[in-house]
C-alpha cells in the first residue's frame, strides 16, 4: 500500500510515540522486539541509532518505513500516521538492492520510471546523480562489473534520484573495507547536505555514528527502547577521517560508550547465560 496522506509542513519528519512491536515466533511464542519507544527526528536532521546486536534497531526502521505496523503506540511521518510504504521514503541497506541484469544507468532510472517519470527525464536525472557519485563513465556497466564501493555509490544514486524527504539506512556501509567506508561516509554527508532530507542511520559503529550525525540515539539491550540521546555538537562540514581525531570527538565517544557499553555487556551476559 502506498501512503497518500497530507504531511504537515511544520511537524517533525518522524515521530515514534510509545511504539512497541511484538512478533510471533515460529514456535508460536511472542517476542517483543521494540518496547515503548519514543523518538523524534526533526526535518533535515541526521540521526544515528546505535545499540547492541539484535536489540531491535532494524525493527524500529521497519516501523518507520511502514513495512511493519506497531503493535502499540504511534508512528508518524510528517505528522501523519504511517500506513504502508510512503513515496517520500528512501532506503539503503547493507545488501545491494540492484537488479543484476540491468546496467548502472538502468538501475538508477528504475525508481523514477516506476513513479511515472518519462524515460528521457528519468535518464537525465539518473545521469545527474551518477555524475554526483562519480560514476558517469560507468553507466553501461553491470553491477557485477563494479567494486563494492562503486555498487554502494549506485545504491546512493538510486536512492537520492527519487528525492526522498526521509532516508532510512540500515548499516549501509558495514560490508565495505575501512577506507572505502570512510570515503562513502564523506560522500553521503556531501550528498545529504544538498538535499535537506531527514536521515535515520542504524550502525554498530559508534565512531561512524558520531562522525555522521546531529544526534546519536543509544538503544537498550532488547527489547529496544531509547536509553539516552546525545546531541553531537561537532561543526559541519565534516570529514570523517579528520573529525575522529578532534579532542571533542574523543570526549563525545567516551560519554556515549559509557552508556552503550553497558547495554552491550548486558546483551553479552544474556548470550552467555543462554548458552550455559
Ligand atoms: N519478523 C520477525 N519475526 C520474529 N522475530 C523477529 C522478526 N524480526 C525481528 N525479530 C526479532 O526481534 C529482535 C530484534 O531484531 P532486529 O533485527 O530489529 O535487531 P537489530 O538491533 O537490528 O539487530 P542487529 O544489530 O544484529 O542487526 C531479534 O531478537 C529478532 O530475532
Amino acid at each position: 500500500m502506498i501512503t497518500s496522506g497530507k504531511r504537515h509542513s511544520d511537524a517533525p519528519a518522524i515521530e515514534l510515540r510509545g511504539a512497541s512491536k511484538v512478533f510471533r515466533t515460529p514456535s508460536g511464542g511472542l517476542h517483543t522486539a521494540v518496547r515503548d519507544l519514543d523518538l523524534t527526528v526533526e526535518q533535515g536532521e541526521f540521526v544515528a541509532v546505535v545499540g547492541p546486536t539484535g536489540c531491535g534497531k532494524s525493527t524500529t526502521l521497519t516501523l518507520v518505513s511502514g513495512l511493519e505496523e506497531p503493535t502499540e503506540g504511534e508512528v508518524l511521518v510528517g505528522g501523519v500516521p504511517v500506513e504502508g510504504i510512503g513515496p517520500e521514503v528512501g532506503f539503503v541497506f547493507q545488501q545491494d538492492a540492484v537488479f543484476p541484469w540491468r546496467t548502472v544507468l538502468s538501475n538508477v532510472m528504475a525508481g523514477p520510471r516506476f513513479r511515472g517519470v518519462p524515460t528521457a527525464q528519468a535518464k537525465e536525472r539518473a545521469r545527474e546523480w551518477l555524475a554526483r557519485v562519480g560514476l558517469a563513465s560507468f553507466e553501461d556497466r553491470y553491477p557485477h562489473q563494479l567494486s563494492g564501493g562503486m555498487r554502494k555509490r549506485v545504491a546512493l544514486a538510486q536512492t537520492f534520484v527519487n528525492d526522498p524527504s526521509i532516508l532510512l539506512m540500515d548499516e549501509p556501509f558495514s560490508a565495505l573495507d575501512v577506507q572505502t567506508r570512510a570515503l562513502m561516509s564523506d560522500e553521503l554527508l556531501e550528498l545529504w547536505g544538498g538535499t535537506g532530507s531527514s536521515v535515520v542511520f542504524v550502525t554498530h559503529d559508534l565512531e561512524e555514528a558520531i562522525a555522521l550525525a546531529d544526534k546519536v540515539v543509544v538503544m537498550t539491550a532488547g527489547p529496544a527502547t531509547v536509553k539516552q540521546t546525545f546531541p553531537i555538537d561537532l561543526p559541519r562540514p565534516r570529514k570523517v577521517e579528520s573529525v575522529r581525531l578532534e579532542p571533542r570527538f574523543v570526549e563525545i565517544y567516551r560519554e556515549i560508550w559509557s552508556s552503550l557499553g553497558e547495554e552491550v555487556r548486558i546483551t553479552r551476559e544474556r548470550g552467555a547465560a543462554s548458552a550455559a
